[in-house]
């Protein structure tokens, strides 16, 4: 990876994109490739609590700043406001700060941040502002949120992911789509962890200018709403769960309402696993796979996180106690 340029300045990158898209992915591979680097990343989840910190890979605890239960672009971006100004204090010490926003967040209050204060306009420069693409459901997050059409449209870089999952024709359609509402951006193909990073960091892609020119108001406080249909839940369970008794509820419930059920994540206490087994699905298509053993010391427990339209709580947590092994 080319030297970030740092001219005395952190460097800021912003990493979006719709629900599920991979910028937890993304950013992994930034940090593992990041050898000798100090990165700070400060990461929003829309969900009460947090299944990507425990699935990013850090050094220290310093390093990775959470916030859950909010989104940066409204609720908790005060907190953002608090966190850039301690950050700039460690100036000296920091090469880098990452951000990986909600899936639903609204690019441009996140990135005017960067502009409120004297003291964050001196001490940093947003680098790139990057919308990754699920290039599978890229047209359905268009088609029904205006928040994903607000991430395409801001980026400075389009970073079209899981090419693997779609066929040629299928990409290059994506990549005609994207480029209708963002004439600009440099636009590139991805597989998770496996993206150029030369071409997403050290950029200095950000321009003002261009932001202004989209969006006239984009310095001005932003009021934002989310589609209030959206929500999520946390289902939590100390018993160890019967992972085929899961799949076999959940496997069908996605296949018959993975156009509400948007985004589930979780780390499970799994039946006959020593292991903390993660689960996802984005959208009807799901991932499973084994964690690090659980510590000896530490309170074995699942929480999976849902988050979707029109979401049945009771219910939820009904067919998820079922789960249980018996
Ligand atoms: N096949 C394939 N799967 C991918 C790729 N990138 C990410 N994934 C998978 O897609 C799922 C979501 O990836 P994440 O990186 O967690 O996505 P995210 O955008 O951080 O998700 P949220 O933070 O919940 O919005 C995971 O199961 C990943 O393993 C890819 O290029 N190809």
């Amino acid at each position: 990876m080319s030297a970030i340029p740092v001219g005395g300045k952190i460097p800021v990158t912003i990493i979006s994109g719709y629900l599920g898209s991979g910028k937890t992915t993304l950013l992994n591979q930034i940090l593992n490739e990041q050898h000798g680097k100090r990165i700070a990343v400060i990461v929003n989840e829309f969900g009460e609590i947090s299944i990507d910190g425990q699935l990013i890979v850090h050094e220290d605890d310093e390093q990775l700043i959470e916030f859950n239960n909010g989104c940066l672009c409204c609720t908790v971006r005060n907190d953002l406001v608090d966190t850039i100004d301690k950050l700039v204090e460690r100036a000296g010490e920091l090469d880098a700060i990452m951000i990986e926003t909600t899936g639903l967040a609204d690019p441009a209050p996140v990135a005017s941040t960067f502009f409120v204060s004297d003291e964050v306009r001196e001490k940093t420069k947003l680098d790139a502002f990057i919308a990754v693409i699920d290039v599978v459901n890229i047209a359905k997050h268009l088609e029904e949120s205006v928040e994903a059409q607000e991430q395409v449209a801001f980026a400075d870089i389009l970073l079209v992911n899981k090419t693997d999952l779609a066929t040629e024709e299928q990409t290059v359609a994506v990549e005609k789509q994207i480029r209708q509402l963002n004439p600009l951006a440099s636009i590139y193909r991805g597989v998770g962890g496996s993206a150029n990073l030369d071409q997403l960091i050290g950029v200095n892609a950000f321009q003002l200018q261009s932001k202004l020119e989209i969006d006239p108001k984009f310095l001005e406080d932003h009021e934002h709403e989310h589609d209030a249909a959206i929500s999520s839940v946390v289902l939590r369970e100390d018993r160890p769960i019967d992972m085929n008794r899961f799949m076999s509820w959940m496997g069908p419930l996605l296949q018959e309402r993975g156009d509400e059920l948007l985004r589930t994540k979780g780390v499970f206490n799994a039946h006959g696993f020593d292991e903390r087994v993660l689960f996802q699905s984005v959208r009807m298509l799901t991932t499973m796979s084994r964690l690090d053993p659980w510590a000896t010391d530490s309170e074995r427990r699942s929480e999976l996180v849902v988050i979707g339209r029109n979401l049945d709580f009771p219910a939820l947590r009904a067919d998820f106690e079922r789960c249980v092994a018996r």
